[in-house]
């Protein structure tokens, strides 16, 4: 990959200006975790980034046991017994027996119960036949069953020792699940990172507030706060700065003293009324602004002290993209979170696109569709404006079209990134 400027150049064409992956990169090599780590309990870790790997301390299952209701048996013993087996006792769950399977016996035994040393088979009572004889229990096993059916070995689902969950791991219900059945009722997190959400503008307008003309209702402000929500941060809500050059470097000065992160969005592309790269640029330092991406050219990261400044485009679209794309996992990174891309899935293109600019990679809002035989394919939402909240809610992801491409055709293979891949689920 050549070698590009960090770019601090308003006059800059697509060729030029930063790319997606070398945006990734940059942000992937300078956000490193900056929250501190406790222990929380498993019912508050949903979604918390793992601090600390976490082994099994003994193995899971303890013992091997019995997957069904029935009988376990020696499976050596068959031949010898015929099927004809003596019961000799019975085992529940929670009431291990330390007695040894008498040679040619079996035993009563339900399903998670313990199977008595010597055992080895369970046959499941639905396929046996108990008999009574002369006050004594028997039972028939009928022949076929492999040694060591319905039988879970101690240690299958976790060997003593074994690494459940590596550190930078966000705590998933499986998880959460997983640390669990070792008996451990915490796990060592990072601490949520605090994260502050600004819009800007002089006309933007906060939810609630009588309408003005030539005013704008704030939608980037509550939705980063509901995208924030589904990460393990605290959010301070700043409200709206106005378009005043002095205001943006006080709150913008007051947020970063206080929060890991700030979020602002708007006054970030190259118009004199753009103050938050201003500000940034006077108070701090610019790592990036002005991507060779489409929708969220205008973004920008950089960082006031110690406390890293992501500012999004003001179009709700780019800012939705840019979150998406940058921001989730940079948020992630800083909380102490491993860098996880979001995947992507090859799907057959339902639309066409008969040119597009090279040099720069473009972020569809794709809809996923089903052809006759039921293939699922992928369109674009009709419209483009970056400034159309309706696509968010049509979209079930983006459809990525790299740089080097140009045209793309109904059938062509193309790369889509699901929203459920970033925490978002479908409708
Ligand atoms: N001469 C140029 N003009 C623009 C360029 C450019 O390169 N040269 N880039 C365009 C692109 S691309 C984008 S994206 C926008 C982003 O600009 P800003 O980040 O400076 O955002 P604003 O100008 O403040 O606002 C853009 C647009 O979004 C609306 N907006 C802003 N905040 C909110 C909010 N909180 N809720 C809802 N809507 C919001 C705002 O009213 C504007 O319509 O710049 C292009 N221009
Ligand atoms: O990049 Mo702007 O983000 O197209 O609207």
């Amino acid at each position: 990959m050549p070698h590009r400027r960090l770019l601090d150049d308003c006059f800059l064409h697509d060729k030029d200006r930063l790319r997606h992956d070398e945006a990734l990169a940059i942000l992937r090599e300078r956000l490193s975790p900056v929250a501190g780590i406790a222990p929380v309990a498993l019912a508050d870790a949903l979604g918390r980034v793992c601090a600390e790997a976490v082994t099994a301390p003994r193995p899971v299952p303890a013992a091997d046991n019995a997957a069904v209701d029935g009988y376990a048996f020696a499976h050596g013993d068959y031949e010898a017994t015929g099927g004809f087996f003596p019961v000799t006792g019975r085992i529940a769950a929670g009431h291990p027996s330390s007695d040894v399977l008498p040679i040619g016996g079996a035993v009563r035994i339900f399903t998670g119960a313990t199977v008595p040393g010597r055992a080895d088979t369970v046959a499941m009572q639905e396929d046996c036949e108990p008999h009574e004889q002369d006050g004594r229990q028997f039972v028939v096993i009928p022949p076929g069953l492999k040694p060591g059916a319905n039988r879970r070995k101690a240690g299958e689902d976790l060997m003593a020792g074994e690494t459940i969950v590596e550190a930078g791991t966000v705590l998933r219900p499986q998880e959460i699940g997983a640390i669990a059945s070792t008996g451990a009722a915490s796990v060592g997190c990072f601490a949520p990172l605090k994260v502050a959400v600004l819009s800007t503008g002089d006309e933007i307008l906060g939810s609630g507030a009588p309408f003005r003309p030539g005013a704008v209702y704030d939608s980037n402000r509550p939705l980063l706060s509901a995208l924030l929500a589904t990460l393990p941060v605290e959010v301070t809500d700043l409200g709206i700065v106005a378009d005043r050059p002095e205001a943006v470097r006080s709150m913008l000065t007051e947020a970063a003293a206080t929060h890991d992160a700030i979020l602002s969005t708007g006054g970030a592309s190259r118009g004199e009324e753009d103050h938050v790269i201003a500000a940034l640029s006077d108070l701090g330092r610019r790592h990036m602004w002005q991507l060779a991406i489409k929708p969220g050219r205008p973004m920008t990261f950089g960082q006031i002290g110690d406390s890293v400044v992501l500012g999004l485009p003001g179009n709700p679209v780019a800012a939705f993209v840019c979150f998406v794309l940058y921001v989730r996992q940079a948020i992630l990174a800083l909380g102490g979170a491993a860098w996880r891309e979001p995947r992507r899935y090859v799907l057959q293109a339902d639309f066409e696109i008969a040119r597009k600019k090279a040099d720069r990679r473009e972020f569809l809002r794709g809809v996923l569709v089903e052809d006759d035989r039921g293939t699922r394919r992928v369109t674009k939402f009709a419209r483009d404006g970056s400034g159309l909240i309706t696509s968010l809610r049509e979209a079930d992801g983006l459809i990525e079209i790299p740089e080097d491409v140009t045209a793309v055709a109904s059938g062509d293979p193309v790369r889509f990134l699901p929203f459920s891949e970033v925490g978002l689920p479908s409708p």
